[in-house]
C-alpha cells in the first residue's frame, strides 16, 4: 500500500461544519435554508439514500421535507408536486430522487423543477449553463470529486485527466468542471477502443461506471490520482467500488475509498447547493 487515502469521510465533515454555522446565520436572518426531497415508490436503496440526505439536512439545521408518493403516481400529480414546492417561498432545494419508476419521464420531471431550485443540477438550463462556463448548480457527484481535488491540493493545470464513464449526471459534468480547472480531459465510455491505455496516461482518474473493481492496478500510472465514483453493492452485503482498491493502492499516489470516498461528498455538496440557492434568493 503505498497511495495516500482521500477521505471523503473526514472532508465532508469539516465542510458541514461550516454549511452548519452558514446555515444558522441565514436562519438568524429569516432565509432557514430548505431542501424538498421527493421519492417515488418504495425501491430499498433509493430510501437509504434519500433518508441519509434528509438526516445530513437536519444536523447541518435546513428545513427538510421528505414527500413520499406511491409506485403508481401518475405524471401530473409528480408535476403538480413539483410546481407547487417551485411556488413554496420556504424551499430553497428540490430533489427528485432517480431512478424514478419506468412509467414515469424523469426528463419530463427533472425540467418541470424551476432551475433556480435544482439543487442537483440536472436541469438542461443547468447543463447548458456548466458547459458555457457559467454554471448556477453545479451537479453534486462531480461537484463533490472538485471539492475533493482541491482540498487534496491537486493541481489540474496541464494536467491529463481521464474520466471513465459518460453519464449525463457523473461523467458529463465531471469532464466539464475538470476542463475549466485547466485539466486536458479524455471521456471515456463503453466503445472505448484500449480502455487501459488511456488509463495509463492519467495523472488523475475519475471512474464512474458502476462495474465492480473494473480498474486495477496495472491500469493505473504510478504517482496517479484515482477518484472512485462507484458504490456498488455486492451479493454478500458489502460496498465496492468500480476500482479493485488492492491492487490499485500499490501504484496510486491518492485513492478515494468505498464507502467513505466520494458518498458522502456527494450529500455534502447537495447541502453547499441548497445553501448557495438561498444565498441567491435574498
Ligand atoms: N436526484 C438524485 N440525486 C442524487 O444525488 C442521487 C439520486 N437521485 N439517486 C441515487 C444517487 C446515489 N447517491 C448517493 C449519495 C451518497 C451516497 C453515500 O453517501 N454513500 C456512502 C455509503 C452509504 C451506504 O452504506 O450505502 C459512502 O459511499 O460512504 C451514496 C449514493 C445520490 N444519488
Amino acid at each position: 500500500m503505498s497511495a495516500q487515502i482521500i477521505s471523503g469521510t473526514e472532508l465532508a465533515a469539516s465542510i458541514r461544519e461550516t454549511i452548519a454555522t452558514r446555515a444558522a446565520e441565514l436562519t438568524a436572518q429569516g432565509h432557514q435554508p430548505g431542501l424538498a426531497v421527493v421519492l417515488v415508490g418504495e425501491d430499498p436503496a433509493s430510501q437509504v439514500y434519500v433518508r441519509n440526505k434528509v438526516s445530513a439536512c437536519e444536523k447541518a439545521g435546513f428545513k427538510s421535507v421528505m414527500h413520499r408518493m406511491p409506485e403508481n403516481t401518475s405524471q401530473d400529480a409528480l408535476v403538480g408536486l413539483v410546481e407547487q414546492l417551485n411556488a413554496d417561498p420556504t424551499i430553497h432545494g428540490i430533489l427528485v430522487q432517480l431512478p424514478l419508476p419506468r412509467h414515469l419521464d424523469s426528463h419530463l420531471v427533472i425540467e418541470s423543477i424551476s432551475a433556480e431550485k435544482d439543487v442537483d443540477g440536472f436541469h438542461i438550463s443547468n447543463a447548458g449553463l456548466l458547459m458555457t462556463g457559467k454554471p448556477l448548480f453545479r451537479p453534486c457527484t462531480p461537484y463533490g470529486v472538485m471539492k475533493m481535488l482541491e482540498l487534496t491540493g491537486i493541481d489540474l493545470r496541464g494536467a491529463e485527466a481521464v474520466v471513465i464513464g459518460a453519464s449525463n449526471i457523473v461523467g458529463k459534468p465531471q469532464a466539464m468542471l475538470l476542463l475549466q480547472q485547466g485539466a486536458t480531459v479524455t471521456l471515456c465510455n463503453s466503445k472505448t477502443k484500449d480502455l487501459k491505455s488511456h488509463c495509463l496516461r492519467a495523472d488523475v482518474l475519475v471512474v464512474a461506471v458502476g462495474r465492480p473493481n473494473m480498474i486495477t492496478g496495472d491500469m493505473i500510472k504510478p504517482g496517479a490520482v484515482v477518484i472512485d465514483v462507484g458504490i456498488n453493492r455486492l451479493p454478500d452485503g458489502k460496498l465496492c467500488g468500480d476500482v479493485d482498491f488492492e491492487s490499485a493502492s500499490e501504484v496510486a499516489g491518492w485513492i478515494t475509498p468505498v464507502p467513505g470516498g466520494v458518498g458522502p461528498m456527494t450529500i455534502t455538496m447537495l447541502l453547499q447547493n441548497t445553501i448557495e440557492a438561498v444565498e441567491r434568493s435574498i
